[in-house]
């Protein structure tokens, strides 16, 4: 079964008096363990996409299946818990808690989803964080890392759940190109380790290098769909 199915996806946004058809008619399968980047003009509907996939927000009409669950189909409540347990998000202002350190802004994340013991809770922070580059950083503040480490610390904050899709809109738009490479190759790292199925939304060519799949939307539809340079997780 596919980890994520879109028919004839579409969402109309209200600017004031004017309707504005952001997605026009998707239609997306996605395998589990897939990495796909979505790239586009802007306004093209990329991060539109993105947040009906990561349930923040409802389409105006079609069918999303995640997992097994039609998501029309649950409330507002049972969309927060599918999302809690199953999605992982990465922004391009990595949406860090400034006032928390590396080690706390990832447990912080985990803890919601409260499954985990105490000493479970450790020592999956402490192996994520690792795993990303982090080794020593553990204490650091946000203000005290630069853009690339801000980052690597959200990837370990989506991650630290494993869940079982992280959406990431424009992860590398505010890093220089050397430090989205390193970016990019911990989520190339992690998709290959945990099998994590990973969608994201860029402007930057060198990002499409990395990709499975690379989908083209344009004016709020799949243009084209290509299969992209690097090997599935599965091969
Ligand atoms: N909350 C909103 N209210 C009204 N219109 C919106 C809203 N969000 C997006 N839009 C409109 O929907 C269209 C698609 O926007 P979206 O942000 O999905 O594009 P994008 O491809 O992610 O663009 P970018 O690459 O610039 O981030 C645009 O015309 C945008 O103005």
């Amino acid at each position: 079964m596919a980890l994520l199915e879109l028919r004839n996806v579409k969402k109309v946004y209200q600017q004031g008096k004017i309707e504005v058809a952001a997605l026009k008619g998707i239609d997306l399968t996605v395998e589990k363990g897939e990495f796909t980047t979505l790239f586009g003009p802007s306004g093209s509907g990329k991060t539109t996409m993105l947040n009906m996939i990561g349930c923040l927000d409802k389409a105006t009409s079609g069918i999303i299946n995640f997992n097994g669950q039609k998501l029309e189909e649950l409330s507002k409540k049972e969309l927060a818990i599918l999302r809690r347990y199953n999605i992982g998000f990465v922004f391009q202002s990595y949406n860090l808690i400034p006032v928390l350190t590396a080690y706390e802004n990832v447990e912080f994340a985990i803890r919601l989803v409260n499954k985990y013991s105490k000493k479970e809770l450790k020592d999956r922070v402490m192996r994520i964080l690792a795993d990303v580059g982090l080794d020593g950083l553990e204490n650091r503040r946000p203000n005290e890392l630069s853009g690339g480490q801000k980052q690597r610390v959200a990837i370990a904050r989506a991650l630290v759940k494993e869940p079982k899709l992280v959406l990431a809109d424009e992860p590398t738009a505010n890093l220089d190109s050397k430090t989205s490479e390193e970016v990019l190759e911990v989520m190339v790292k992690m998709n290959k380790e945990l099998g994590t199925t990973f969608i994201f939304s860029t402007h930057d060519p060198q990002v499409m290098d990395y990709a499975h799949r690379m989908l083209e939307i344009r004016d709020g539809l799949i243009f084209e769909d290509k299969r992209g340079g690097r090997d599935s997780v599965s091969d």
